[in-house]
């Protein structure tokens, strides 16, 4: 597999090896020895699928306590996906970056615990799917507005469809940063 650093620390595109053959392809899509070679580590404890219209955006969201991994792609589709540091006086706090991710380029996105996580979806439709690292835990799921103009984040839909939640989410400069991850997490 092929692993590339974005330019926020930590957070990682993996293209997986593919076998091809005459039925089809196989892929792994978590081998928790394989991906600790390139300082993913964790215990995958929940999977998740989620099927989205075209621009849907469902975002950023967070937890605390217990922030959450997550090892992301696509199986149907293509989304636009964002991770933003908010980990309280991280290096690279308030800071963004972007994956395609679609059921062709098979790519993963790795964004580790302690990030904002946040896709919108560019084709018809998008099947998602993530490992997490920690459980869910619905009083702990926390959020940041999508179009925060202090994030700046070039999403590729303009008009979003979003959840009530989403809409209502804070700017990250009016959360406490006591409610923020902590850097070291
Ligand atoms: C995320 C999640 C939601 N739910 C429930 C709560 C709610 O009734 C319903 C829909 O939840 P949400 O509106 O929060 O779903 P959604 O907006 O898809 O939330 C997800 O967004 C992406 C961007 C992430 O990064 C995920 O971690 C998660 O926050 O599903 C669970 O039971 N378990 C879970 O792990």
């Amino acid at each position: 597999m092929k692993v590339t650093e974005t330019r926020l620390p930590g957070c990682l595109i993996i293209e997986p090896k593919v076998f091809g053959d005459a039925r089809g392809f196989f892929m792994e899509q978590w081998n928790a020895a394989r991906y600790a070679e390139h300082g993913i580590v964790m215990d995958a404890v929940q999977a998740n699928l989620s099927r989205s219209a075209h621009g849907v955006l469902r975002g950023l969201h967070y937890q605390l306590p217990n922030p959450q991994g997550k090892l992301v792609s696509v199986l149907e589709g293509e989304v636009y996906d964002v991770a933003v540091d908010i980990r309280r006086d991280s290096p690279t706090f308030g800071q963004w970056t972007a994956a395609v991710l679609s059921a062709e380029n098979r790519r993963q996105f790795w964004i580790p615990p302690g990030f904002a996580h946040g896709f919108v979806v560019t084709s018809d439709f998008a099947l998602f799917h993530y490992f997490c690292s920690t459980l869910y835990d619905g009083p702990a799921d926390k959020g940041i507005a999508w179009n925060d103009p202090d994030l700046a984040i070039d999403w590729p839909v303009k008009t979003p469809s979003l959840s009530a939640k989403d809409q209502v989410a804070p700017r990250l400069k009016d959360v406490d940063p006591q409610h923020l991850p902590a850097f070291a997490a």
